[in-house]
């Protein structure tokens, strides 16, 4: 390791550090902290990783426009020359994408809007289904992930899918297929090597490019589909929706040569919001969900500020937020606890540069350390426990604590979906409970670890949990 380099795990040419099994991925990181201090590192395969545990210096190099780019790793592009869409482009294309997305969200996501309306009635259906397993232990059902799914369908097509059309199975069976094959291309970006070793035909299929191919394909088409339809249809005025609010954009710049919208960067920025925007809510309900039913009183405690605020069946809006301080503080510690993506997503160093007093060299990936950071005693007493009591004051007030807290990430990158994702986690939370509470199974404690196979998104396992229609 040069010299120069932030302390940590080097390992040999070629492969890096492999660490032995065992210990999980985080208390790898936590162990490293411990050794080294804020920033280390962790050769991993060819890429040079490096970890910051540290809020403050989080914000302050994800602030910087020297982090602002992606790595440039095949994982991101899809194999595509340079990367399109929002989540993995970089430069200019990234920059107008983002401006374009978070505008759009703003304005289709405002008051009394349709967007606000898609999520009460997704909600509202959603707790229906779950009334139907009451009494029964059963895993939360997918129809969970369908609600979030027909929020981004309103979003960006202004459409809904009825659970048994089958255009939605075919949308996620593709959206299936490239989430298994894009992990695929991982061997390629972190191992590239591998590529001189073996039969090209061999490694096409170790990393599963012939499928990754249909199905980009595949999605490309469906999304086209879509587009034209919103073509034939498109009138002046304000955008229904996203894809409309796309196709007046590229209208109004069709004569400037420096134009980033085309219909590939369209069709991957909508596949970026569907991955960015479901499993993430859907997994943060569930998560939510299972700490009800472990914590009986917290449970309690929600339900009776629901049923004070939002009598008989209202649903909420954003303007009853205020009112609903300890609905805020489960949905937080929720956020908190469950660090859904434990040390986000990826930013590369463009230059040589320095982080806390440590050399960053040009081309070394940052990772925030975003679980051990919700989970070390310097920012939270009892970090290990579910106390949403602890995001309120004396007088029950919420109060938003910062220091040490970045489920949605930080700095110029940081979630552009965040302010859906918290209008959802509200609506839904208010409206299934209630309606309805969560227990665990007669005789059974559920399992809280998050499942190991995905180091990455820290997914709750799937398992048993039992619903009740409260009286
Ligand atoms: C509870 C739900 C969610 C969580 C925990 C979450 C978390 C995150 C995190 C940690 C990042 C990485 C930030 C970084 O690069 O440093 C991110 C990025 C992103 N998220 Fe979310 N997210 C959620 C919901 C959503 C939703 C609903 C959408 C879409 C509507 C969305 C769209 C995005 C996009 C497009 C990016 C990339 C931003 C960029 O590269 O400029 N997310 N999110």
């Amino acid at each position: 390791k040069p010299a120069n380099y932030p302390p940590g795990r080097w390992g040999l040419p070629l492969v890096g550090y492999v660490p032995l099994p065992g210990p999980t991925f985080e208390d790898h990181l936590r162990n490293l902290y411990k050794k080294h201090g804020n920033v280390y590192l962790w050769r991993m395969g060819t890429q040079t990783m490096v970890f910051v545990h540290d809020y403050q210096l989080l914000r302050d190099a994800f602030n910087r426009m020297e982090f602002t780019d992606r790595p440039n790793w095949e994982m991101f592009k899809f194999n595509e020359v340079a990367a399109y869409g929002v989540v993995s482009s970089n430069g200019a294309l990234w920059h107008n994408n983002r401006r374009f997305s978070l505008r759009q969200l703003r304005d289709l996501g405002m008051g009394k809007s349709r967007l606000v309306d898609a999520v009460q009635r997704q909600a509202a259906w959603l707790a229906g289904v779950l009334a139907k397993q009451a009494g029964r232990p059963a895993p939360v059902p997918h129809a969970l992930k369908i609600a979030i799914v027909n929020v981004l369908w309103q979003l960006v097509g202004g459409r809904e899918f009825d659970v048994e059309d089958p255009k939605l199975k075919e949308f996620e069976d593709l959206t299936k297929a490239v989430l298994d094959s894009e992990a695929s291309l991982a061997i390629q970006d972190f191992l590239p090597w591998l590529r001189y070793l073996m039969p090209t035909f061999l490694f096409k299929r170790l990393i599963k490019q012939d499928v990754l191919d249909v199905t980009k394909k595949g999605f490309c088409e469906f999304f086209y589909e879509e587009m034209d339809e919103h073509r034939a249809t498109l009138k002046p005025g304000p955008p229904r929706d996203l894809i409309d609010g796309y196709l007046m954009e590229m209208d109004n710049k069709k004569d400037d040569p420096d134009t980033t919208c085309s219909k590939k960067d369209l069709a991957f920025l909508l596949i970026d919001l569907f991955f960015a925007g479901s499993e993430t809510t859907t997994s943060t309900l569930t998560w939510l969900f299972y700490y009800l039913a472990t914590h009986p009183r917290v449970q309690d405690k929600l339900q009776a500020e629901i049923d004070l605020v939002l009598p008989e069946g209202q649903q909420a809006t954003l303007d009853d937020k205020s009112r609903l301080p300890y609905t805020e503080a489960v949905i937080h510690e929720t956020l908190r606890k469950s660090a859904l993506v434990p040390i986000g997503l990826q930013h590369v160093a463009e230059k040589d540069t320095t982080v806390g007093g440590h050399f960053i060299p040009k081309g070394a990936v940052l990772n925030g350390a975003i679980f051990t950071i919700h989970h070390d005693t310097r920012y939270w007493d009892n970090p290990d426990e579910f106390l949403p009591e602890r995001w309120l004051n004396d007088e029950g007030k919420f109060v938003t604590k910062k220091e040490g807290f970045l489920p949605f990430g930080i700095g110029k990158r940081q979630c552009l979906g965040e302010s859906l994702a918290r209008m959802e986690l509200l609506v839904f939370t208010t409206t299934l409970l209630q309606r309805l509470s969560f227990a665990s199974p007669q005789g059974k404690t559920l399992n809280l670890h998050h499942d190991t196979k995905n180091p990455f998104v820290h997914l709750p396992l799937v398992q048993d949990i039992l619903v009740s229609v409260r009286a």
